[in-house]
């Protein structure tokens, strides 16, 4: 098989909190695992079980204890934080709460734009072509780019917080729990985009929930974590 995209080997993470830092959570503990390209991989868990923590640690947005991160066979456990600028583009988190992801103060149109600017060359019209196709592409008319998220329901801002990820064609999107704050319906909508995306573009996915419906209809792949550890690899594939 090709290089994995993402390999993580005997990653842990342990917590020091409290009062002279004496709490001591071991929050990951000896977790290994590939992603493969185009796959989507789900981590499924109880709350407090070390999902998060693992989405982070792969992006590396925080530091592990010990362990090992490779990127495209590129090792990134240590790569400082310039180092991992220009991987930025590449590597994307969606979270639980739009309203976290959102600049209550931009409008719909500079929110879905602030990407493009940060981490593209295009020239203005070119910008503009892409905001009006991505807002269609996630279901929402024109009308909605000159609103303020405050203006829009939960399950519109998250598929604004979609379209500004997908908008720069990242390779490796770490969702964690991206709809768990939303009716089932409006769920549904975030995952068709979600996949509609994925039959038309390579993209990585490492996918949170603790909800087992979900990650069955939308995950090849799935790892059980609890108290940290792995539990149980299901590859529906060959199961
Ligand atoms: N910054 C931190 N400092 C100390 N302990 C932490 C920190 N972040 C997480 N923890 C602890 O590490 C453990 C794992 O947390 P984590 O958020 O990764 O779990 P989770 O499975 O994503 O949970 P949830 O589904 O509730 O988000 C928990 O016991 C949590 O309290």
């Amino acid at each position: 098989m090709s290089l994995p995209l993402i390999e993580v080997k005997n990653l842990t993470k342990v917590y020091h909190s409290g009062l002279f830092k004496r709490e001591v959570k071991v929050a990951v503990h000896d977790v290994s695992f590939t992603l493969h390209t185009g796959e989507t991989l789900g981590l499924i868990g109880e709350s407090g079980s070390g999902k998060t923590t693992i989405g982070r640690l792969v992006l590396r947005l925080i530091d592990p204890t010990s362990g090992r991160i490779s990127y495209k066979g590129r090792d990134i456990t240590h790569v400082s934080r310039k180092e991992m600028r220009p991987l930025r583009r590449e590597m994307q988190i969606i979270f639980q709460d739009p309203e976290s992801s959102l600049n209550p103060k931009m409008r719909i149109y500079q929110i879905i734009e602030e990407p493009l600017l940060l981490y593209t060359e295009l020239s203005p019209k070119e910008r503009d072509e892409k905001i009006r196709s991505m807002v269609s592409y996630i279901g929402l008319t024109e009308e909605y780019l000159s609103r303020y998220p405050y203006q829009l329901s939960g399950g519109q801002n998250q598929r604004i917080v979609l379209a500004r990820i997908l908008i720069l064609e990242p390779e490796f999107l770490v969702a964690d729990e991206p709809t768990a704050s939303l009716d089932v319906s409006v769920q549904a909508q975030i995952i068709e985009i979600l996949k509609r995306w994925k039959q038309e573009h390579t993209l990585s996915i490492l996918f949170i929930s603790h909800d087992e419906d979900l990650i069955k209809t939308l995950c090849d792949r799935v790892i059980q974590i609890h108290d940290g550890r792995i539990q149980d690899l299901q590859d529906r594939n060959t199961s």
